[in-house]
């Protein structure tokens, strides 16, 4: 039995092209992002990859992304759940402020820490260790369940959520998740092992 997982992140956002802290902002995607996620389903559809179930954020530009990647895998209906579970992790006060101003105002090392450390939260808003809090849950009671199942489950969501859970796949600690970044509109192909753990992982690059 297959027990299949892609993780997509969306395709680029307009703040995402404007440099801007997004968080639970919900701009819309670019063209350029728009290309991106049919790229990913593309190459899906290449590999033959079908799902039985969708998930994604309460967010457009996620939600957009499932859109695209389905249409071009040739499956437009399928049965698609949205939570805000998968929701980006909030920026708090940083939503909407340039990231290069930011640098500038508060320090290069500042800004690292906030947008690529475990722990530390961004004033009013997530550290990626929250994020992992709400994620995580979400991901064992209602996607894992389909995965072990059996079911072909497809999660488009944000750089951060999905680092969240890329963090417990891979087994990644607070030291090595700062060195992990996931680029806009490429897909991962997760296969499970029984016992959940991950059997193979593909990067679908290019
Ligand atoms: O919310 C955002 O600004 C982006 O989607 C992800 O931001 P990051 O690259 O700072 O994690």
């Amino acid at each position: 039995m297959d027990r299949l997982l892609v993780l997509a992140r969306h395709g680029q956002s307009e703040w995402n092209l404007k440099n801007l802290f997004t968080g639970w902002k919900d701009p819309g995607l670019t063209d350029l992002g728009i290309e991106e996620a049919r790229n990913a389903g593309r190459r899906l559809k290449e590999m033959g990859v079908q799902f039985d179930v969708a998930f994604t954020s309460d967010l457009s530009r996620a939600q957009r992304t499932c859109k695209l990647i389905l249409e071009e895998i040739g499956q437009p209906n399928l049965k698609t759940i949205a939570d805000q579970a998968l929701n980006e992790r909030d920026y708090g006060d940083l939503a909407g402020l340039n990231k290069d101003d930011a640098r500038a105002r508060w320090g290069e090392e500042q800004v690292h820490l906030w947008r690529r450390s475990y722990d530390v939260p961004p004033p009013g808003g997530e550290s990626l260790k929250d994020t992992v809090a709400r994620v995580l849950p979400y991901y064992i009671r209602d996607i894992l369940p389909r995965v072990m199942r059996g079911e072909r489950v497809l999660v488009a969501a944000h750089g951060n959520s999905l680092r969240a859970l890329v963090m417990v796949l891979d087994g990644l600690t607070s030291e090595t998740i700062p060195g992990l970044e996931l680029a806009t509109g490429i897909p991962l192909v997760y296969k499970l092992n029984e016992d959940t753990t991950v059997a193979s992982k593909k990067v679908l690059e290019g």
